[in-house]
């Protein structure tokens, strides 16, 4: 043998003897029986979905060989929540089929770095189609399962593209999250109970129909468009819809967004069984609009411009391809506002009318902050009659409930405000008629006005205690 290679050492150049070991070391050492499948994190821009779901599942599935484990809780969470370390087995079942996972941690490439994180999936060949057919699904049916179980419900908001650290956060759209702890369901919001029943039987609906879409060849999304005064309930209704269905909320702040690009990239990165959320979307328009103008007169260019035609088109467009279970809801004050775009039939499935208190309306909110029905108590008649014929939101009527613990001051306190509503309206009909009408509706409009500052602050405020959070 010695001999052999040393011949052959002489005789054969270097370049081809080390081209013909390694075929003969390709064809004679014998193939390995498994297969094993590599599972990313990401998609390019989006999440994988096999990687959520495995993520999820294998918190399930630790073994006592495991000896390394993640343990994480939030304040809010029913349970821990497990995860693995760096280079962890899970040795699974299914079948007949004995299947490894393994989860793995590189660092990244620059110049973006960072850790990436994938799961590796081995198992015997022959099983392959069993593993892609059968088990894959299962796996994310059992993900599901679990994620529903103890599933806390996140309000997204945009953050500002400047403050954002993490650079695959800014590539994915930039979305912070807090735990949503809105209360509102819909046992608590005051609204006309058919108006409610026709909402919750219309999610239904939507949530049973995933065979129906894809027959008719349709994504599977529904659109709601919410408007009335402030006060009555329109941002209550989005977190009880959220609540209902324990779907994430994606508040979308339009005019945060400046480009095309930049809208794609975030709704990428949104996940699906969420509502994306667009508030006071009168507002918004106008100052797409002016946005617009502006670009107009700098661009004759006008490439990159946002309208909101062209955002429903896009959110059309990337929802039929990759969007499952997604719910768009428009709020506005001023349904005569809004851009005509929004109001063609076809685009909104469902125009929801948050109306003032209704008598109805304020025997549920007696019942919630008070603990009271109408039985015997003298208030009822007066505060319907009053109600009847005076313009008051719920969010009126709920704070003057919750001024006192006794039921009987409460009330006295919300007819008396009542009163003070009707004398207001009365004395501004009166006005209209002698001519100090445009006074008034000055007054209204600043009022308004007070008001949407207001909720601009509120907003605002939420967004630094998310950042704050965050720190
Ligand atoms: N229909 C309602 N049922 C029960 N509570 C309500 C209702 N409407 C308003 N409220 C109370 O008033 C508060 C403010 O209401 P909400 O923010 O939902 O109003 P909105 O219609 O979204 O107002 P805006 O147009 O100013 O955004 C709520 O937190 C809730 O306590
Ligand atoms: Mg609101």
């Amino acid at each position: 043998m010695m001999l052999v290679r040393s011949v052959a050492n002489e005789l054969i150049p270097h370049q081809l003897r080390s081209y013909l070991y390694s075929a003969f070391r390709y064809f004679f050492t014998p193939l390995s029986p498994d297969l094993t499948l590599a599972i990313d994190e990401r998609c390019g821009m989006s999440k994988n979905q096999v990687y959520e779901a495995a993520e999820v599942y294998l918190s399930t599935r630790i073994s006592p060989k495991t000896e390394r484990l993640k343990l994480s809780k939030t304040r809010k969470q029913k349970h821990f929540t497990i995860g693995l370390e760096k280079g962890e087995l899970v040795v699974d079942g299914f079948e007949d089929v004995r299947l490894t996972w393994r989860f793995v941690c590189t660092e990244g490439q620059k110049p973006h770095g960072g850790e990436k994180k994938h799961f590796e999936l081995s198992f015997n060949k022959k099983h392959k189609d069993k593993v892609l057919d059968f088990y894959l699904p299962y796996v994310f049916l059992k993900a599901e399962e679990i994620k529903k179980q103890d599933k806390m419900i996140k309000l997204y908001s945009r953050q500002c593209p400047f403050s954002c650290e993490d650079d695959n956060e800014r590539r994915g759209g930039s979305w912070g999250s807090i735990i949503l702890e809105h209360p509102a369901t819909f046992d608590t919001l005051a609204m006309d109970p058919a108006l409610k029943k026709m909402i919750i039987d219309d999610l239904e609906m939507f949530l049973r129909r995933k065979a129906y879409y894809k027959k008719v060849g349709k994504a599977w999304k529904r659109g709601y468009l919410l408007y009335g005064p402030p006060g009555t309930g329109k941002s209550s209704l989005v977190a009880a819809m959220a609540n209902y269905l324990k779907f994430d909320i994606y508040d979308l702040g339009l005019t945060s967004v400046r480009s095309d690009a930049e809208l794609r990239r975030t709704l990428l990165s949104t996940t699906n069984r969420s509502i994306l959320l667009i508030e006071d979307i009168d507002c918004s328009s106008e100052v797409l609009e002016r946005q617009m103008r502006n670009k107009n007169k700098k661009l004759p260019d006008k490439t990159g411009q946002l309208t909101l035609s062209g955002i429903l088109n896009c959110i059309d467009g990337l929802w039929s391809s990759c969007g499952d279970e997604r719910i768009i809801v428009f709020t506005t004050n001023y349904k005569d506002r809004i851009d005509p775009a929004l109001l063609r039939p076809g685009r909104m499935d469902l125009h929801i009318n948050m109306s003032y208190c209704t008598t109805d309306g304020f025997r549920l909110l007696a019942s919630n902050y008070l603990g009271i029905s109408s039985k015997h108590n003298p208030f009822f008649a007066e505060i319907d009659s009053l109600l009847n014929s005076t313009e008051a939101t719920p969010a009126e009527a709920a704070e003057e409930l919750m001024k006192s613990d006794d039921p009987n001051i409460a009330l006295q306190g919300l007819v008396n405000f009542l009163k003070r509503k009707r004398d207001e309206a009365d004395d501004e009909t009166e006005n209209k008629a002698t001519g100090c009408g445009e006074v008034d509706s000055s007054v209204r409009r600043l009022n308004a006005i007070v008001s949407r500052v207001k909720r601009l602050k509120t907003n605002v405020d939420r967004r630094k205690i998310m950042m704050r959070k965050r720190k």
